[in-house]
Formats: structure tokens, sequence, C-alpha cells
């Protein structure tokens, strides 16, 4: 799904009024239907809703949404925020209707104007949306001061208000409306995905709203939302007329003395997932526990006993991971170097193979266009040797992968993928559950077996993302967010495979 900017939006807009045609005031009732079937299908018939309208045309949809919220038997009150002398058409025209139903409407000229409502009113944000044109100021950002500092359910209609849909950079956080769920329209917008901003606009719900196809199609954007039956077309179920060679045979470089278990989480979940074999290259003192604890695993030894050192024969493998508990030793980082001149094929590079790459920026260039990398934002900021990630870091990431060839997998709440061609995909299936020491081993694994089972790269790392969220949220499902570990992840790969089918 593509990511649009405002005036994208604004242009898909028009086109489909002309083109469909459609009256921009039917489009709008199109749009709230669409609203209103979400918001019906999440709560129960005895909720009660305070809907803030601007008067724009984001108000316009809150006025029309009171009255579909109205006729359908819900509690819903209307606060109309002046902060404008004028206002839209189509909010005038869904004022109109309004008038005729028994909807309260209070007209508030100061935020100390609201009244108190009780704690289980869901607050519906239609005060602005993609018609943000500057930070707010005076009453609007009062009002959304206020609203900020209940505990009330908040829920915001196309975008949050005081958050632009595109660049943030110049914006004040503080006076932004903070959403529980935002039911977009048609497409995601980037602030919405952006680190510094996707906090802000909580759960996301995409309504399609059926815009202009054939438009959207020719639209072009750097950016795209991948949802589930995207990632779904990338699946290529096992055939009955195969065996362990057909999908390939993986080898993982890691551990080191005390960081055994990164190498044997990050080959589990290789086996998971679908490598026909798998050979685990790690120092010698893990030998005996990495058999016992991964019998289905293949073992060779480095001649050190505590870290990586030297490389076997490369040339049966499908794909190489390399990172996981290697730690950071002149001998693994000469390892490093050496798979790097000596194999060209589809590799994953992770944890402390990242921070060798950081520590030695001659060795990014030996890289082959089918490497990934999977850094969170510390070790990407270690990479790029950055101090800080600014607002511009999802430039910094395209540029990255471009120059190198490579996919580079910006892990974090909603993970960034960038393609060499330029193209970053957004995956929004990520968990708390994660937020623990073994995520990074697991995806490595994942993504590496999904290679050497026959998936080309940029396939093998959108569904290695996918996979690894899924299977964390069945995890955390049974065990909760704080109690989910990595392998419990791992256990729950299967389940998420079965989502693909
Ligand atoms: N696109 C679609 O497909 C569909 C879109 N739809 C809906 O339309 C929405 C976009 O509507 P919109 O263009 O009328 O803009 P909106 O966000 O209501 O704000 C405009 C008003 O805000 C004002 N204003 C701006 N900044 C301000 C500030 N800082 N502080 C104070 N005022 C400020 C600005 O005034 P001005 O800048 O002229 O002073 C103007 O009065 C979109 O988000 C979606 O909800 C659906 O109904 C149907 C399908
Ligand atoms: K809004």
């Amino acid at each position: 799904m593509k990511i649009l900017s405002a005036q994208q939006i604004r242009e898909a807009d028009k086109q489909t009024i002309q083109n469909e045609p459609i009256s921009s005031i039917d489009l709008m009732e199109r749009a709230v239907s669409k609203l209103f079937e979400s918001i019906d299908a999440s709560y129960s018939d005895d909720s009660s809703f305070a809907i803030f309208c601007g008067k724009g045309n984001n108000g316009g949809d809150g006025l029309a949404l009171a009255r579909w919220l109205f006729q359908n038997d819900y509690f819903v009150q209307v606060f109309i925020i002046e902060h404008s002398d004028s206002a839209s058409e189509d909010f005038k025209e869904n004022y109109k209707r309004l008038s005729d139903l028994e909807v309260g409407v209070l007209h508030i000229s100061a935020a100390a104007e609201i009244p108190e409502r009780d704690d289980d009113t869901v607050l519906i944000d239609a005060m602005l949306g993609s018609g943000l044109s500057r930070p707010l100021e005076g009453l609007l950002a009062d009002v959304v001061k206020s609203l900020n500092t209940l505990q009330n359910e908040r829920l915001a209609i196309d975008i949050p208000t005081g958050l632009f849909a595109d660049d943030n950079s110049e914006n004040s956080f503080d006076v932004i409306f903070k959403a529980d769920v935002t039911l977009t329209f048609q497409c995601p917008k980037l602030s919405m995905v952006h680190k510094d901003t996707a906090h802000l606009v909580g759960q996301i719900e995409v309504l399609d709203i059926n815009l202009d196809e054939a438009f959207i199609e020719r639209t072009f954007s750097l950016y795209s939302y991948l949802i589930p039956d995207q990632v779904a077309d990338l699946y290529k179920p096992r055939e009955k007329f195969s065996y362990k060679g057909t999908y390939g045979h993986a080898l993982l470089i890691a551990g080191s003395y005390g960081s055994l278990g990164a190498a044997l989480m990050s080959g589990k979940a290789c086996l998971r997932s679908g490598a026909g074999l798998l050979t685990a290259f790690i120092p010698k003192c893990g030998v005996e526990i990495y058999q016992s604890a991964l019998p289905e695993a293949m073992v060779i030894s480095s001649d050190n006993e505590e870290v990586i050192s030297g490389l076997p024969d490369l040339e049966k493998y499908n794909a190489v991971g390399v990172g996981p508990g290697l730690g950071t030793s002149s001998e693994a980082s000469k390892t490093l170097e050496n798979l790097l001149g000596a194999f060209d094929g589809k590799m994953v590079l992770d944890a402390d193979a990242l921070n060798i790459l950081a520590a030695n920026p001659d060795f990014v260039n030996k890289l082959s266009t089918q490497t990934i990398l999977t850094p969170h934002p510390g070790e990407f900021k270690r990479l790029l040797g950055l101090q800080e990630l600014k607002p511009d870091y999802l430039e910094r990431l395209r540029e990255f992968a471009k120059k190198h060839s490579i996919i580079v997998v910006l892990k974090d709440a909603i993970t960034a993928i960038a393609a060499p061609d330029g193209q970053i995909y957004f995956m929004d299936y990520g968990t708390p559950a994660l937020a623990k020491g073994g995520s990074g081993d697991v995806l490595t694994g994942i993504i590496t077996g999904l290679l050497a089972s026959g998936y080309e790269p940029l396939h093998a790392t959108k569904l290695g993302v996918y996979l690894q969220g899924i299977a964390a949220h069945f995890a955390s499902d049974e065990t909760s967010e704080e109690a989910c570990l990595a392998t419990d992840v791992i256990h729950n790969l299967g389940k998420a495979f079965r989502t693909l089918s």
C-alpha cells in the first residue's frame, strides 16, 4: 500500500470527484460510512462519544459521523472549536444535516468552555486533518493540550490534529492530539510510521474510501506500508516432491564464550523458517551444548576455544547469517573480513557483525549486492557514524542502502526496510514483547532460513519481519508482553507461517 503525501491525497480526492464522478459531499458521506463501520464494530451499543470538530472538512467528517452514531443509537455530543470565522462548504452542509437531529452541539471559543465528561466517553478528534498548514497555536493548541491531559480513550479521524502528514521536523509535539487509534482514509501518511511521531498516532487503521485507483496506481511514492495480503503474496508453499536439498543449506556464523544462546536461538529460528539444512560455525567451547540443544543442526567449530576464528569452506552454502553473539574480537573481525571477500551469495549481517562493520568502514565496500543488514537504531547510528538520528533519518537509510546496493532493515516498533532501488517499506507488526534480548538473533535466523530455502533477499526480508512480528503476537497472547521470551517467539513461528497460506 503506497504512502502518499498530503498533496497527493488532495489530488486523489480531486481526481475521484472529477472522474468517478461523485460530489464532494457524497465522497465525505462515503468516507464517514467507513468510519462508522469501523467504530460500530469496535464499540458496544452503550458507548458514548464526544466529537471535537474543526471547521474544515475534517470537522465536516466529525459532524457527519455524529449523525451516523446518533441515528444508530449511540450517545454523542459535538463540540465545534471556533478557530475560524469561516467554514468549508461540506462542513456547513453537514452542520445543517445534523441540526435536524437532537444532538447536543456546543460552540467552543476557549478551552475552559469544554465541560467535564465521564471517563468512559470516547474522545473523537475531528478538528484538523490533512489541511493543517502551520503548527497549532491559540485556541486549537489550548484545546489539544487540554484533551491530552484526559485519561479517556481517544480516536483521531484521518490524522491527529496538529500532526502534519509528511514532515514534522519543525513541529512542536506537545500540541498534537495524542491518539490511541487513528482511522485514516485510503492510505497511511508518512508521519504515522516515522519514528519521531508514530507514537502520537496509536494503532493505524486504514479505511478504503475508493479514491481513484488509476490515479493512485500512477502516482509515485518512495514509501509503502505493507499489509498482510501483500506479504502473503510472497509466500511459496513447499512442494510435495521436494527434499532437504530443495530448501538449501544455511551457514550460521555466531557465538562466543558466554553468548552461545544467541547462536542457538538464531539457529533454531533458521530451521523453523524452512531451511533444509543448517550448519552452525561456532567457537570450540560451544560444540557440545549446541549439539545437544539443537540436534537438527550440524556444527563446525573454529580452532579458537572462546571466539570465532578462521572460516569454513563456503562452497556448499546457499545463504549465510553472521553476527549473533559473535563478539568483536580481532579474530571475529578477521573472519568477517574474509567472509565478505569470499562469499558473494545471500547473506544477513546482524549484531556484532554490524559493530565490526562500524569499526571498519572499508568492510562495507565488500558487501555483496545480496546482503541484508538488520540494525536497530543504535547499531544504525554507529554504522553511519552519526551522533543521533535526526528527523531525516529515512533519507540517510535510503542513501546508505542505495549507495551500497544492499537491503537495510531498521528494526523498531514499526520497522523500515530500505531496498537498493531507494524504496522504503514499513512493516507495522512489532510488539513490546520483542523489546528483549534475543529478538535480533531470532530475526537473523528467520531471514537466513528463508534465504536458504530459496527466497530472494527482499522477499525473505519482508517475510521475515512479518513472521517474527506475528509469532511474537501469538507468543505474547499466550504468555504476556512481559513474560514472552525470544524462544517463545521461535515456538510460534509455525502459527505465523499458517497465516500466510
Ligand atoms: N482527502 C480525501 O480523500 C477526503 C478527505 N476528507 C477529510 O477532509 C480532510 C481535509 O479537509 P480540509 O482540506 O478542509 O482540511 P482540514 O484538515 O479540515 O483543515 C482545514 C482548516 O484548518 C485551518 N487550519 C490549518 N492549519 C491550521 C492551524 N494550524 N490552526 C488553525 N487553523 C488551521 C484552515 O484554515 P486556514 O489555513 O485557511 O486558516 C482550514 O480552515 C481530511 O483530513 C479528511 O478528514 C473526507 O471527508 C473525504 C475524503
Ligand atoms: K483529526
